[in-house]
């Protein structure tokens, strides 16, 4: 039975690419307000299992479905924030132009999508930095600000792609930080993949991904 709560369900999903397959036959669900952390080695299937899972990759087999989404997600732009290893903001927009950008995307009035982008700064405490242009920040400030952007819409999922891994470990502290505390404030799930032990450990759930699946999670040894 298909769990109406759940953010997100799949079902015996597979993505091959020609002859590699990156997702075997994985079936998860993302509860609400679920903080997973998506670990394992370099080549294991993380980025495209999350791909699918935000909805900007298809499956080649199995389901994928967001039970609080009427439709997919590319239906609903906002209702899933994507944060990428690198911030990728547009270099010609200041910041609160970039993290209204999404709202406007999803046909929020411009006035509308400019007080929100306020309010999402004004969150992550970022509010000094509104009129910058991207060359004018710090690494740890535009993933910061991307992380903004990627929730300005209030998503039901935070999907982040090894955000930290451009980061030293006080950068990488402080960026969880702040997508714990807006998960939180936001109510949304947050499904973050990490090479880092250290910020896996601050999510109460762990995927462990093996060789395109999910494996459950080796008992720490005495
Ligand atoms: N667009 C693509 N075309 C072809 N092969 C791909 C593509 N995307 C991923 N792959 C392959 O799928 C497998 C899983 O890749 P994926 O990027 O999901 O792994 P990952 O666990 O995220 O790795 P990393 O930790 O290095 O980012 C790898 O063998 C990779 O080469």
């Amino acid at each position: 039975m298909v769990d109406d709560r759940a953010v997100f369900v799949g079902e015996h999903l597979v993505r091959t690419f020609g002859a590699t397959t990156a997702v075997r036959d994985v079936s998860c669900v993302v509860g609400e307000g679920a903080r997973i952390a998506v670990t394992g080695a370099s080549g294991s299937g993380k980025s495209t299992l999350l791909h699918l899972i935000a909805g900007i990759d298809e499956p080649t087999g199995g389901t994928a479905g967001w039970p609080r989404l009427d439709g997919h997600p590319r239906q609903h732009p906002g209702r899933i924030g994507i944060v990428l290893q690198r911030p990728a903001l547009l270099p010609t927009l200041d910041v609160g132009e970039n993290v209204a950008l999404p709202l406007l995307l999803a046909g929020r009035p411009a006035e509308s999508a400019r007080l929100a982008a306020g309010d999402t700064l004004a969150l992550l405490g970022l509010t000094e930095l509104v009129d910058r242009l991207p060359h004018e920040l710090s690494g740890g400030q535009a993933q910061r600000v991307a992380v903004a952007r990627a929730v300005a819409a209030r998503p039901q999922l935070i999907v982040a792609d090894e955000p930290t891994a451009a980061m030293d470990t006080d950068g990488a502290a402080h960026l969880v930080d702040a997508l714990l505390a807006v998960a939180d404030r936001t109510c949304a799930a947050l499904l973050l993949a990490t090479h880092d032990t250290a910020v896996a450990d601050r999510l109460q759930q762990r995927w462990h991904v093996v060789d395109g699946t999910i494996e459950p999670r080796p008992e720490p040894s005495c």
